[in-house]
């Protein structure tokens, strides 16, 4: 079994559900089970940033999944959660990344791991400090990154 941190978001329609309807999903998927899930936050849009703000959060997982595999299952879901993808960065129903797949560097076609831009993301790194403050990443402590984003974008959502 093999550790993997996903990063969850959606800022389309009724976003507390689709992320609910999401972890649920993965929760289901063939050998696999989510460690940990972390508090849910409201994060202003990166990249794209004339649309609405996102709700983000990231999971833990175990999973006998190979990365492509697990690549595959999240498309899946974000088919069933009707991810329409018409403009690139724009809104979305719900998008689930994968971030790191145990010590696996890989840059493949379809899929780059650790994600290339984890360490520009704020509504990335602060969830994933709720799951291990002490991850490492490309040899660097996740929390010196969070040195670097403005944490300002990304608010507890309760
Ligand atoms: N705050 C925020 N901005 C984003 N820009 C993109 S693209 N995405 C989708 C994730 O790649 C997001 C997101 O999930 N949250």
């Amino acid at each position: 079994m093999n550790n993997v941190y996903l990063s969850l978001g959606t800022n389309i329609g009724d976003r507390e559900k689709y992320l609910n309807d999401a972890i649920d999903l993965i929760s289901e998927l063939e050998n696999t089970k989510i460690v940990k899930i972390s508090k849910v936050y409201e994060t202003k849009p990166w990249g794209y940033t004339n649309q609405e703000n996102f709700l983000n959060l990231c999971l833990k997982i175990n999973t006998g999944l190979s990365p492509h595999e697990l690549l595959n299952k999240c498309q899946e879901i974000e088919k069933i959660l009707k991810r329409e993808r018409i403009i690139r960065w724009g809104p979305r129903t719900i998008d689930i990344d994968i971030l790191i797949y145990d010590d696996i560097i890989c840059n493949g076609e379809n899929l780059t791991l650790p994600h290339p831009r984890i360490q520009e993301r704020a509504f990335v790194l602060v969830p994933l400090m709720d799951l291990n403050e002490n991850l490492v990443v490309k040899n660097k402590r996740v929390k010196e990154w969070l040195k670097l984003v403005d944490v300002e974008e990304v608010k507890e959502y309760i």
